[in-house]
């Protein structure tokens, strides 16, 4: 079988969404391909759904273009774009059973009603929700109700789905049961989905890339493994996983310095002496004695977890320091950690973005780290 070319299937140039003098979108720049799963993940406010809208064509861009296929639909309507949305409460019609709630959009398009019937049973046999038809929306689960949304959108054959927090109003299981359903009917379909979320579980499990918002602002996107390795910012290594992120400065390539001692890390490229806020997550951490230790630290609480101790510390300069344990070391005053190279990740510092700690200025000028 030949491989499929990837091709771009939509492509936000310079976008700009303003909200009186509120910038909702700035500068948002991204491409998505045919036939995978992009996730926007970021806080509330982010600007998530704005992009969606944007996308829809529920709300128009203020500056900038919106491309899909290659062609300028900026200004085209709604109805006019081969995208289809499910929105977070779903929007089914109640007083209708499945098969019309699903077959809605076709008779609104006065498509033949055998060709309706076709339609309707070959997309309810896919979200495996075959034998409801007559069943009233009242009288589905929310994770049935979940998958009628979802038919009522494919029905119309988008080249683009948008899913706006469509997993949230589930309960805990049955949303990781969807999740598993939704990235595998997504593959099988080959339609290119473009989930909002602002769980970065549920966008690390089902994503092929996420982007990460912030501020109206993309700011990192790629895998999640690459992601979640190498958060390019303090904002993004904060909010995807847990995370300890201390200040430190540029030794030279491949070391980095912090509460004052030299480490070996994984990362080059930056200039000696150069600011720096140091990652470094704490299922990464090993507990060991203070003298074995790279670092030594004083415990200040621990909680168990079921298949860890996750432990609150912190060193001599008065980071904090998040460990995953896998024994309880509640009697422990001090213990040492260890970690390797590759488990420290470097980042450039950001003056605009972070609270930089004073402690870091005895770096600064100088040749003291040891
Ligand atoms: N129609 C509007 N008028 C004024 N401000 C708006 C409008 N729509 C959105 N905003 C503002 O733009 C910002 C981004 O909103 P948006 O809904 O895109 O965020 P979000 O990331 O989707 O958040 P959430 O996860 O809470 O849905 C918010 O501060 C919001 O208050």
């Amino acid at each position: 079988m030949e491989m499929a070319k990837t091709e771009t299937i939509l492509e936000l140039q310079h976008v700009y969404k303003y909200f009186d003098d509120f910038t909702a979108l700035d500068d948002i720049n991204f491409t998505l391909d045919q036939g995978k799963f992009y996730s926007f993940l970021g806080p509330s406010g982010s600007g998530k759904t704005t992009i969606l809208r944007t996308v829809s064509g529920l709300i128009l861009a203020d500056k900038g273009k919106v491309l899909f296929d290659g062609q300028d639909i900026t200004n085209l309507p709604a109805e006019k774009r081969k995208v289809n949305t499910v929105f977070q409460n779903y929007a089914l019609f109640p007083h209708l059973n499945v098969f019309d709630n699903v077959a809605f959009g076709l008779r609104l398009k006065k498509m033949a009603k055998s060709e309706i019937d076709d339609r309707v049973v070959a997309v309810l046999k896919v979200i495996q929700m075959d034998g409801y038809e007559n069943r009233m929306i009242s009288e589905l689960s929310g994770g049935q109700q979940q998958r009628v949304a979802i038919a009522r959108a494919i029905v119309n054959e988008p080249r683009l789905l948008l899913l706006d927090e469509s997993l949230s109003a589930l309960d805990q299981k049955l949303r990781q049961q969807m999740q598993y359903e939704l990235r595998s009917l997504q593959q099988r379909l080959g339609i290119t989905f473009l989930f909002v979320t602002h769980d970065q579980e549920e966008a690390l499990a089902m994503s092929d890339e996420i982007l990460v918002m912030n501020d109206g602002k993309i700011q990192q996107s790629g895998t999640p493994v690459d992601i979640y390795d190498e958060p390019i910012n303090h904002f993004v290594a904060n909010f995807i996983g847990a995370s300890n992120i201390v200040p430190g400065v540029m030794v030279r390539d491949y070391e980095v310095a912090f509460v004052g001692k030299t480490f070996e890390c994984a990362d080059a490229g930056m200039r000696p002496n150069e600011k720096v806020e140091v990652v470094l997550r704490p299922e990464d951490i090993d507990v060991t004695t203070p003298e074995q230790g790279k670092l030594v630290v004083h415990v200040d609480s621990q909680l168990f977890r079921g298949d860890h101790f996750e432990i609150n510390s912190h060193d001599e300069d008065g980071n904090q320091w998040l460990i995953y344990a896998t024994n309880s070391i509640e009697d422990k005053d001090k213990v040492g950690l260890s970690f390797t190279p590759n488990a420290l990740h470097v980042m450039r510092f950001n003056e605009d973005e972070a609270d930089f700690d004073a402690r870091l200025s005895q770096y600064e000028e100088g040749d003291n780290a040891d």
